[in-house]
């Protein structure tokens, strides 16, 4: 029998740092469900042995998971932000309903339950109205203050009508599963370790140092609780709050359900289970509250949570399939990722045969190999991932799987980055790296290339006709007959595809070049700041990092590739073809906005925002989302706040939707 004492300690020990790795680095080594296991496990023996005296820190089991960092500013939260008790079992949460029973044993109780975004926690500071300060839950008591990274995120009001003097709001920042696959594929493509899913990232990006790096990362917010209110006694209850919050004009939870019992609380939560795959954000649960605040204080708290709520946690889906083979992918710079192909199971809805592995490093850490039974992990649209080998199933003749070998035994010639997990493929010559950077080229977020799919690439390649981009340019008609399954009709397609795909606008040859890092929409954030693709080429790092969504990460990399000899000679060549190296903005320059710059500010009456934005872009004008000297226009809407405030301040013109469009007819 293991010494209790003993373990407390080691479990005490493991759990701090996994909540260091989760809370401050934002890169968890296990899963949640494997922590609140370890937590559970504590809390059990910390029960059964209540004499033993660890001193004065207190136990994971009894305080919030801190997430504060050195870089930041700490703010001390007017009312504490806490946990939640959480349960995976629907006969805990049918106890925690009998429990409050005992306590009120005259009352009626309603719950209200809400769903449980998986997101990171943030309190939001308005005084008189105004946003003036987001603060990270820290550990509870004080946060980091992360406003510059959290204001302007869509949808957040800057000010508010009618709110008390004072206003503590509590929500998440969350990460949509489209954008989160989305930077996530641009980090794999440059062998950077992934974000396992979109709370991680979503925690990582709101403490970036740096706000254009953090900017370049689409998050998105709903609120669902109150802090501090003063004047108090502006609500009575929990229903009330989603109410006010919804009149303020706050993004808020979609559903929420009011139940008269816990019985039908818990009929709720199977509700919010088949609904949830369609939310915009992703959840891991459901938070059952109790809804009237007398009964709520009366309740009270712990040290870590309140006694009056608790979170009904979904299980992830997993499954244990066959790994059958770990295939390399190359990507368009030379990346080469690791995929494992599995043996197909159902998960999540869906028939998963393929999860991803990450990189070299991610496969010696779980140490899996061919062969192996794996458990696979899917949530919501996420790409499946490997979470661990059963290793009672591992085959006796099993071998680890050594990256460096399979790249030789595949030919590939590649070399570990000294400073990342990523192998690469180094030499700009090598046929596989060449064909990767064409179908990119080739493909529809690109120059959208008809006819010149991978098939025709390769053979391009293996015969020599095409190393680079430029080089598709020259192809003849004479030339493509000479390729399996050419006859001239198909010839004389790709050529006027090719012919056609030198209009295509700047944004999409930006992509297609493949600079490591810029994605499609970096593509456009930069054809929207620059007049052609000399003018990006010749950009110092700081006039590239200027543009709001572009990192200092991209700038360097945007920089040091125009710099290489290789890739001017290349972006000579496509300029003598006559590909079209203007921006649309530069098209348009005779535009009414030729010059301008716009900014919009509040709920427009018809337009959405990307409407607006296009009529500006179309008129030649650019939007920028922050109002100084240089905005030539605010187009207000319904609600627009602070920065109405400013542009009447420094007496810029302010347009409403009907003014807005007739300036731009
Ligand atoms: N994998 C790891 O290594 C690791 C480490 C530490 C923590 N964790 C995970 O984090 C959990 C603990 O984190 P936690 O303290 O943030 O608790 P939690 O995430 O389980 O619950 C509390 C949080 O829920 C959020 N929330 C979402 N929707 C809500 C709603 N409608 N109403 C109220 N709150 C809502 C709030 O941000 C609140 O702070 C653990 O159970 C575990 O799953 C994992």
């Amino acid at each position: 029998m293991a010494d209790p004492q003993k373990t407390i300690a080691r479990l005490r020990a493991e759990i701090a740092e996994h909540d260091r790795l989760y809370y401050k680095e934002a890169q968890p080594k296990i899963d949640d469900q494997a922590y609140d296991r370890l937590k559970a496990e504590l809390a059990q023996l910390e029960a059964a042995n209540p004499e033993f005296d660890f001193g004065a820190a207190p136990s994971p089991t009894q305080s919030v998971g801190d997430d504060r960092l050195e870089a930041f500013e700490s703010y001390r939260h007017r009312k504490p932000m806490l946990s939640l008790d959480n349960t995976y079992s629907s006969a805990e949460l049918i106890e925690f309903g009998q429990r409050l029973l005992k306590r009120f044993p005259e009352q009626a109780l309603t719950y209200l339950v809400e769903p449980k975004i998986d997101g990171v926690a943030v309190s939001l500071s308005y005084e008189d109205g105004a946003l003036v300060r987001a603060v990270s839950r820290g550990n509870g008591i004080e946060g980091d203050d992360i406003t510059s990274n959290v204001r302007g995120i869509r949808g957040l009001p800057d000010k508010i009508q009618g709110a008390p003097t004072v206003l503590e709001v509590r929500g998440e920042i969350y990460m949509r599963h489209q954008e989160f696959e989305r930077i996530n594929a641009a980090r794999a493509a440059e062998g950077q370790a992934l974000y396992a899913n979109p709370r991680n990232l979503a925690a990582g990006t709101i403490k970036l140092l740096d706000p254009a790096e953090a900017r370049s990362r689409q998050l998105d917010i709903v609120l669902y609780g109150i802090g501090a209110c003063e004047p108090g006694n502006y609500f009575s209850t929990q229903s009330e709050i989603q109410q006010k919050l919804k009149e303020w004009q706050f993004p808020v939870l979609e559903k929420y359900w009011l139940a008269d019992d816990i019985e039908s609380a818990w009929k709720c939560i199977e509700e919010l289970d088949t609904l949830r795959q369609n939310f915009a954000y992703p959840t891991d649960g459901a938070v059952v509250k109790l809804n009237d605040f007398a009964q709520q204080e009366e309740a009270g708290y712990t040290s870590k949570a309140p006694r009056w709520a608790i979170a009904y946690k979904f299980e992830a889906e997993r499954a244990e399939t066959l790994l059958k083979e770990i295939s390399l992918q190359i990507g368009r710079t030379g990346a080469v990722t690791p995929v494992a192909i599995l043996e197909p199971v159902q998960l999540a809805g869906t028939t998963v045969s393929r999860a991803t592995l990450h990189n070299e490093d991610e496969i010696q850490r779980k140490d899996i190999r061919p062969g192996d039974t794996v458990l696979v992990q899917k949530a919501g649209e996420i790409i499946p991932q490997v979470l661990s080998v059963n290793l009672a199933k591992r085959p006796a003749d099993s071998q680890p799987f050594i990256f460096g070998e399979h790249l030789k035994a595949l030919g590939i010639e590649a070399e570990r980055d000294p400073t990342q997990a990523v192998w690469r493929i180094v030499s700009k010559d090598d046929p596989i790296r060449q064909q990767r950077a064409l179908e990119h080229f080739a493909s529809r977020a690109c120059m959208d290339i008809e006819n010149l799919g991978s098939a025709v690439v390769e053979q391009l390649v293996k015969r020599g006709m095409v190393q680079t981009q430029a080089d598709l340019y020259t192809l003849t008609e004479a030339q493509l007959l000479e390729l399996d399954k050419f006859a001239e009709k198909s010839a004389q397609n790709l050529i006027a595809a090719l012919e056609a795909s030198k209009q295509r606008e700047l944004w999409q040859l930006i992509h297609g070049l493949g600079i490591p890092h810029v994605g499609k929409q970096s593509a456009k954030d930069l054809e929207a700041n620059f007049d052609s693709l000399e003018a990006i080429a010749s950009a110092t790092e700081e006039q590239l990092e200027a543009v709001d969504g572009i990192g200092s990460i991209m700038a360097q990399s945007i920089h040091a590739w125009f710099a290489d000899s290789d890739n001017q000679s290349l972006i000579q060549q496509l300029k003598a073809h006559g590909l079209n190296f203007e921006s649309a903005r530069q098209a348009q320059a005779d535009g009414v906005l030729a010059g301008k710059t716009v900014v919009l500010t509040g709920a427009l009456p018809t337009l959405t925002r990307d409407e607006a934005t296009k009529m500006i872009e179309a008129a030649g004008g650019r939007t920028s989302s922050s109002v100084s000297k240089k905005t030539d226009y605010v187009l207000a809407g319904e609600a627009a706040g602070s920065k109405y405030a400013k542009a009447e301040k420094l007496g810029i013109a302010i347009l409403d939707e009907d003014e807005f469009k007739q300036l731009v007819g």
